[in-house]
């Protein structure tokens, strides 16, 4: 990048807001602590930022409202609030569904809600069977942004009459012998993400997802995939897929809170951002991206540290 270069264009990301408006909390293992109510307060940090620094879109990588408000019936009214603090922003914001999305709401409820943000790509009433939220678009000429639904072959947001559900369940089943399938297999190494609160990619998604790839790698464009969680069921499918086509070169998802980043031996980034909710009032958990010819910059705030992501 020759110094003094204009980026192309910029965008915001934001993980794991997690909002609901009740007390300070702990997480399932109780070992760290959440903050529900002040969450709010940290995004609108991020949307105030966003503004002066222009962002053309933004990216809500999942679980923008917590489960809890399921409990006290108020996820219209969480969502709502949360929503409402994305619309003080001009650019627009892109939601990717996580499994919080999915213990507040039935998918065919996400579908016709304010959600639901593939018709801000022009294809919302173009999604695939089963109703897989993922779609694709062009944020400027040369840029293509996809976004992914690993929650697509899962028992959370499927109907447990359904054939999806049924073969969920057996792969599920396959890998972890706990009577409580949210109780991990093992506490280290891979095999923990075959949990009940994960999921992964049908066979449909993923050649939808490989024809995306494919044209983008003809047009010589770049590409970045936004998904929910970082690491799917079946992750290899994925990981091989984007090592495949010379147009992806980044991977961004939320879901664990701790935050990671790795760049793989085929030049592709993968970056898991560091979730609102377990971060301290007095700090921040969002970022901007800009992006140049030759590779972007993010630029994080608080928790989140800055990055040069060349392109490979
Ligand atoms: N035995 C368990 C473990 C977790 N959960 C739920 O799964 C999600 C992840 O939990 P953490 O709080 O550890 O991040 C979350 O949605 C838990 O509520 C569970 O139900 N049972
Ligand atoms: O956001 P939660 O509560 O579903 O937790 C996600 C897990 O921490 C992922 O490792």
């Amino acid at each position: 990048m020759e110094d003094g270069a204009q980026p192309v264009f910029a965008f915001g990301i934001i993980a794991d807001i997690q909002y609901a408006d009740i007390e300070d909390g702990l997480n399932f293992l109780r070992t760290r602590k959440r903050f529900y109510r002040n969450s709010i307060q940290l995004l609108r940090n991020a949307t105030r930022r966003w503004e002066e620094q222009r962002v053309k879109c933004v990216l809500q990588l999942g679980d923008i409202i917590d489960g809890f408000n399921k409990r006290h019936d108020a996820s219209e009214q969480a969502l709502d609030t949360v929503i409402k603090e994305f619309e003080k922003s001009s650019a627009d914001v892109h939601h990717v569904w996580g499994n919080h999305e999915f213990y507040n709401f039935c998918r065919e409820t996400l579908l016709a809600s304010s959600l639901n943000s593939a018709a801000k790509a022009g294809c919302g009433s173009d999604l695939m069977a089963d109703d897989i939220y993922a779609y694709e678009f062009s944020p400027a000429p040369g840029f293509r942004f996809v976004v992914l639904d690993s929650y697509d072959v899962s028992l959370i947001g499927r109907d447990e009459s359904s054939e999806k559900y049924k073969r969920s369940l057996k792969l599920l089943q396959e890998h972890n012998d706990n009577p409580d399938l949210n109780h991990p297999p093992v506490f280290y190494g891979l095999e923990q993400r075959f949990v009940k609160f994960n999921g992964g990619f049908s066979r449909e998604q993923l050649l939808w997802l490989d024809e995306v790839l494919t044209l983008a790698d003809q047009k010589q464009e770049r590409v970045t995939v936004f998904n929910p969680i970082c690491l799917a069921w079946n992750y290899e499918a994925m990981l091989s897929m984007l090592r495949s086509h010379k147009s992806v070169v980044c991977f961004m998802a939320g879901h664990d809170h701790d935050g990671g980043y790795y760049v793989d031996e085929s030049g592709v980034h993968h970056i898991t951002l560091e979730g609102v909710i377990e971060t301290r009032p007095d700090s921040n958990a969002f970022g901007t991206v800009y992006v140049y010819e030759d590779q972007m910059v993010l630029k994080g705030s608080g928790r989140i540290s800055d990055k040069v992501l060349k392109y490979p």
